[in-house]
């Protein structure tokens, strides 16, 4: 068993902290990166898992702590994968109701038959800053867009991914049931089950 009873957490992001934490429990703690540095480091990977572990080793460095990274996004069929790694940056930096506009724009005549997306999750764990065999998990979580916000749960893209398995969106969703069902709860399982938690 790998056993860090305290990780930072290479996220600027308050609901993935909160979603990651939730998943982990109580033996281990979460530090945010944002105790350490406001500088969001650059993400200039072509990869979820490049971003992931570059964010991860920057966090490691910053903090002098193992560091867990999330790097993730959503991936829509009718935009070939868009816009995947460039999620949270889709509306130039805007925030995530502008991000939501613009997806919704671009797939305004996209009839529900062919609006498939996935979620997908990538975490990577560095023990430190150099760690040349960091732990890679990855989630996926398949649903469809809708044509119009629904839910106030979550974050992102939330209120726009219909989740087929509980009729609603993933905003409609209980936080604890998200958490069991999201790209990041797969990925998160995964990792537990590398670290023996
Ligand atoms: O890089 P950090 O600091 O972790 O925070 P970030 O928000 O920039 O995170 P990413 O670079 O991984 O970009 C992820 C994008 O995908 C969206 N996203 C990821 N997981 C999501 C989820 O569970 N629900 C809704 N949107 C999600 C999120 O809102 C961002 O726009
Ligand atoms: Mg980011």
């Amino acid at each position: 068993m790998m056993l860090f009873p305290e990780l930072v957490l290479a996220s600027h992001n308050a609901g993935k902290l909160k979603e990651l934490q939730a998943m982990l429990g109580a033996s281990v703690r979460l530090r945010s990166v944002g105790e350490f540095s406001q500088v969001e480091p650059e993400e200039t990977g072509l990869s979820f898992v490049e971003n992931a572990i570059l964010k991860a080793r920057n966090a490691a460095r910053l903090s002098g702590l193992p560091a867990l990274a999330d790097d993730s996004g959503l991936a829509v069929d009718a935009l070939g994968g868009a816009p995947g790694i460039y999620s949270a940056r889709y509306a130039d930096g805007q925030g995530d109701a502008a991000n939501n506009a613009k997806l919704l724009a671009a797939l305004k005549d996209v009839p529900d038959a062919k609006r498939g997306a996935q979620f997908v999750c990538c975490l990577a764990l560095v023990r430190h800053a150099d760690d040349p065999l960091p732990i890679i998990c990855e989630g996926l979580w398949h649903g469809r867009i809708l044509h119009e916000a629904r839910g106030e749960q979550g974050f992102g893209y939330d209120p726009l991914f219909w989740v087929e398995e509980r009729q609603c969106s993933s905003a409609e969703l209980a936080p604890a049931d998200k958490n069991s069902l999201s790209h990041r709860a797969i990925a998160m399982a995964l990792l537990k089950q590398r670290l023996g938690l």
